[in-house]
Parts: structure tokens; sequence; C-alpha cells
């Protein structure tokens, strides 16, 4: 499904990395690793198309994602480090901001979604008054709308409780098994819970 061919990134004169290449296939997830400033959120954004390598391509399905961004964007679920939550609207009204702005048709039983996020009677509360863990709650929901075949996740357990962290990898291994990817960013080990994991170690490089 993806194909990253040759990519490097130079930030502030340092490079953090170059020539990487790797696939993922259907049903496949990727764990980026690798110490604080290493470079794993500036390769989900170029990945993303949310900044540019130095060199480098990527391929969506065969084709270059630079020809057909529109077409990759259709099928990419992107949850940044930052919750992308708007803090005035309430859960329900985010969700459905966040199906508004991407072309979904809003519909879904948000209490009960909400509720097997663990947020029930909060339902209506602007997110401003929820917790750091709550918060992130809200922007994973996103999870359970969307239908995009890639997810690209950073840091998606940032904040989150155990249970929290059991409901999300349940949610991840339906994306994969309906052949849906996922390529995140995680200090957690995940090699236990997905035993076909792929893992991509950057280095911190001087
Ligand atoms: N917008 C930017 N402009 C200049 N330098 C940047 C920018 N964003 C990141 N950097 C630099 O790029 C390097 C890699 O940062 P990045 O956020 O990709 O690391 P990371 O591996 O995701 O780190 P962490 O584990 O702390 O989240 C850092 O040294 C950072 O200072």
């Amino acid at each position: 499904m993806l194909n990253v061919e040759s990519i490097t990134c130079i930030k502030q004169e340092r490079c953090l990395f170059e020539n990487l290449s790797f696939e993922l296939k259907a049903g496949e997830i990727m764990q980026l690793e690798g110490p604080n400033g290493a470079g794993k959120t500036s390769l989900l954004r170029i990945l993303a198309g949310f900044s540019r390598p130095e060199q480098g391509r990527r391929l969506w399905m065969g084709e270059d994602i630079a020809k057909h961004e529109e077409d990759f964007l259709a099928e990419l679920l992107y949850i940044g480090h930052k919750t992308g939550v708007n803090p005035h609207l309430t859960a329900i009204e985010n969700i459905q901001f966040w199906q508004q702005s991407h072309g979904y048709v809003q519909v879904g039983d948000y209490y009960a979604l909400l509720a097997k996020l663990g947020l029930v009677g909060l339902e209506d509360v602007p997110v401003r008054m929820l917790s750091a863990g709550q918060q992130r709650r809200v922007a994973l929901a996103r999870l359970w709308v969307s239908d995009a075949k890639l997810w690209m996740l950073d840091e998606p357990f940032t904040a989150v409780d155990k249970k929290g962290v059991v409901l999300l990898q349940q949610q991840f291994k339906q994306q994969l098994a309906r052949g849906g990817c996922i390529i995140l960013t995680s200090h957690q080990d995940l090699t236990e819970h997905f035993t076909q994991l792929k893992t991509l170690v950057l280095e911190y490089r001087f």
C-alpha cells in the first residue's frame, strides 16, 4: 500500500535520516522507535505530506503521492502529538465537526461511542473541561468513525490509562483485520500484542 523510497530529512543542518526506504502492506502495523529528537514525528509528517523531505518519494497503491495528493489524503487518518480537538466544542461536536470536514455523513450513536471510550456524562461538556487523557480519547474517537485505509498516529497512547490502551489496541486489530495499515510512534512495547509488528528504529544522529 505505502512505499517509501530513499527519504532523507535534514533539520537545522542535522541529517535526521537518509535514504530511508520501506514498505507497508495491507494489514501491517509499523512502529517508529528511537530516542527523543531522533526524527519520528518529522518522518510521520513527511509521510503524511505535511512537510517535504530533502529527497525521496512516497507511493500509495503504486502511484506517486506527489501527483495524487488528494486521493492519498482521502485514505489517510493522521492524529498528531497535539490532539487537534477544539476545546470550545463538546466531545460530540468535535466528532461531528471532524466527520463534516472529512466528508463523512454525520450518523452514528455518539453516546454509545463515547461510552465505549469511557466518557459517559461528559458527552456535552466543552472539551477544555476534560482531563488530558479524556481529551485524547475524544481525538481518538476518530479511529471509530473513520474508514481511512492508512492510520498515522503520533504517540496515540499519551495520557491514556491502561484500560484505554487495551481498547486502542483492540481497535488497531480491527483496522488490520479489515486490510488497513497503521504506522505509529510510541515508546510502548507493542511486540506482545502485535506479533507481526514491523519496527523502524531511528538513531539519534549528530
Ligand atoms: N519545525 C521544525 N523546525 C526546525 N527543527 C525542527 C522542527 N521540528 C522538529 N525539528 C527538529 O528535528 C529534530 C527531530 O524532531 P522530532 O520531533 O521529529 O523528533 P522525535 O523523534 O519525534 O522526538 P520525540 O520522541 O521527542 O517526540 C529535533 O532535533 C527538532 O529540534
